[in-house]
């Protein structure tokens, strides 16, 4: 299935617009999994296995593995997800940009190598460095536009013209680049203002919101201010608020409970 159809049915199915953020940190494993040699997989997988029915996607950070030689855990992961949660797309979060003939690489590396139905990329290099994922129709492209960081602002607020670079990313992005219908944008949930903007230049097109959690960012503003009138349209993303909610050999069913948290608290407001 094509991502933009598997990510709308499972919004429909599992009545949830959270994306668990799948970032390993080997450090805060609870004590029974630190000396375990396939300790990132064994976490990672039963985080999944305790929060496949609340979530519309799940979004594993390609840095969290490689740093920890971990890329084949990261593999099975993902296979794991696609044969046990079919229902559930996998972003694989990779903030991807290079030129054509190295980005097609990175086309390999996300669907071929591990299998992701959709990536992130950066958009900032233009549209040449984006057409090798645009051109995958059966994939999801979500790019960039205004990331959740406090620098966020250093370079995606200057004035182009009279407006703001991020606006016109947004813009040129839903207006052009989207042809084949499987783009996504990137709005951090940290600056809600700008989220409401890019929600009303953009459509129906989906954002990937990360910034809630760990970094503070309001719900109930994400909601409202980024959902289509149908009440879909959002990824609403946390990792560490959910992934070491219980420090114990409990944590995957108090990552479920901060899992469901999270859904409620944002079907409040849909
Ligand atoms: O593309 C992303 O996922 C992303 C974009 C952005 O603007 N901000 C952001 O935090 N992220 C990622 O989202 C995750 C946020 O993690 P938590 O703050 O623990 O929920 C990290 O994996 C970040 O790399």
């Amino acid at each position: 299935m094509h991502f933009m159809q598997s990510l709308q049915a499972a919004w429909q199915r599992h009545h949830s617009l959270v994306c668990v953020g799948l970032d390993p940190e080997p450090a805060k494993f609870p004590a029974h999994l630190r000396n375990d040699a396939d300790a990132v997989f064994k976490f990672c997988a039963a985080i999944v296995d305790a929060t496949a029915d609340l979530v519309c996607a799940y979004k594993p950070q390609i840095a969290h593995f490689a740093a920890l030689r971990a890329e084949g855990a990261l593999e099975r992961l993902i296979a794991h997800i696609h044969e046990h949660h079919p229902t559930v797309p996998v972003i694989l979060d990779a903030k991807r940009g290079d030129i054509g003939s190295t980005a097609q690489h990175y086309v390999t590396e996300a669907f071929e190598r591990y299998g992701a139905d959709a990536v992130t990329i950066n958009p900032y290099m233009g549209r040449d460095s984006a057409q090798p994922f645009l051109d995958r129709a059966d994939k999801g492209v979500i790019l960039l536009c205004h990331t959740s960081n406090p620098g966020a602002a250093d370079l995606q607020d200057l004035d182009v013209g009279g407006r703001p670079l991020y606006q016109r990313v947004a813009e040129m992005i839903a207006r052009d680049w989207n042809t084949h219908g499987n783009c996504a944008l990137v709005t951090g949930a940290t600056w809600p203002e700008q989220l409401a903007e890019v929600r009303a230049l953009v459509g129906d097109v989906p954002l990937l919101v990360p910034g809630i959690g760990a970094q503070g960012g309001d719900v109930e503003a994400v909601v409202r201010n980024g959902r289509t009138a149908d009440g879909n349209g959002l990824m609403i993303s946390s990792s560490r608020a959910i992934l070491y909610a219980g420090q114990g050999e409990d944590f995957a069913a108090a990552a479920r409970i901060a899992a469901q948290e999270l859904r409620d608290s944002i079907n409040r407001y849909r």
